[in-house]
């Protein structure tokens, strides 16, 4: 098993409420979920528990088969590295290349005097260049990041998550900022990813139709608890109402 996450809680210090209640789940190679439920209703929380953006209060993270729950330094680093993150808001450096902005998924494989001096190896320019490639975004490699549409910074977002060459990537509402067209572009991109690469996939959606039409198993959250685990055609009128209710 990849990932497994037992009995987990989460508390914010100010809130009254916990944000996560007792979330178990397992999660094997190559699925591709998504996790649907209100606005918050805790998915933001639980992608960054997953990611270690925040340290859960309660429960357990086993990452093959270790402990990650509480780790720091080196073992968090290493971690982090195998996991892809994207966000609803690209998170690029506008004034910087589009290249450079890649690279930067490279940072976590260099010894730091390197990343400082913006010195990187012929072969991470090559990744970087081929990950660019693969999302269609060769030709742009030199322009400044903030030059480019939503779609194709979330696309630059993808590259840079693909050069870090995670075995999980993350997605807190990746395309809730986008049309529906280029939400599903990028839907595509992420599904051929999950197929070519098998990099196993797990983001939060708004959108049911497109849980429905590229995920292989759908989380449904309510109220910090899992209201829903199974594939999408299971996804009957009924149990959306339990999830949005
Ligand atoms: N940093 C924080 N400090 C205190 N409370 C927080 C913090 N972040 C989230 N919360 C609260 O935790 C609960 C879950 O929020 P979360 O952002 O995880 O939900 P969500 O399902 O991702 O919603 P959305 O789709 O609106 O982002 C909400 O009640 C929210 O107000």
């Amino acid at each position: 098993m990849l990932l497994q996450v037992d009995r987990l809680k989460k508390k914010y210090a100010k809130s009254t409420s916990p944000a996560l209640k007792d979330i178990s789940f397992s999660v094997a190679e190559g699925e591709f979920i998504a996790i649907l439920g209100l606005s918050g209703a805790g998915k933001s929380t639980l992608i960054r528990c997953i990611n270690r953006l925040i340290t859960p209060t309660q429960g357990t993270i086993r990452w093959l088969g270790k402990d990650i729950t509480i780790a720091s330094g080196k073992d968090l680093t290493m971690y982090r590295r195998s996991i892809g993150m994207i966000f609803q808001t690209f998170n690029l450096v506008g004034r910087l290349s589009v290249l450079t902005n890649v690279l930067v998924g490279r940072l976590g494989y260099m010894p730091v005097w390197r990343a400082f001096l913006f010195r990187y190896k012929t072969s991470d320019i090559k990744a970087a260049e081929h990950a660019l490639e693969r999302v269609g975004l060769f030709h742009v490699r030199d322009k400044r990041a903030d030059q480019l549409s939503g779609g194709q910074q979330q696309r630059v977002a993808i590259a840079r998550a693909l050069v870090q060459q995670p075995i999980l990537m993350l997605g807190d509402e990746p395309v809730a900022s986008l049309d529906p067209m280029t939400s599903k572009s990028i839907m595509d991109i992420l599904q051929m990813i999950n197929r070519k690469d098998k990099i196993t996939m797990m983001v939060n959606l708004h959108d049911v139709e497109l849980a429905k039409q590229y995920a292989t198993r759908v989380l449904g959250i309510s109220r910090g608890k899992i209201v829903f685990d199974g594939p999408p055609e299971k996804l009957t009128y009924e149990e959306l109402n339990n999830i949005y209710s």
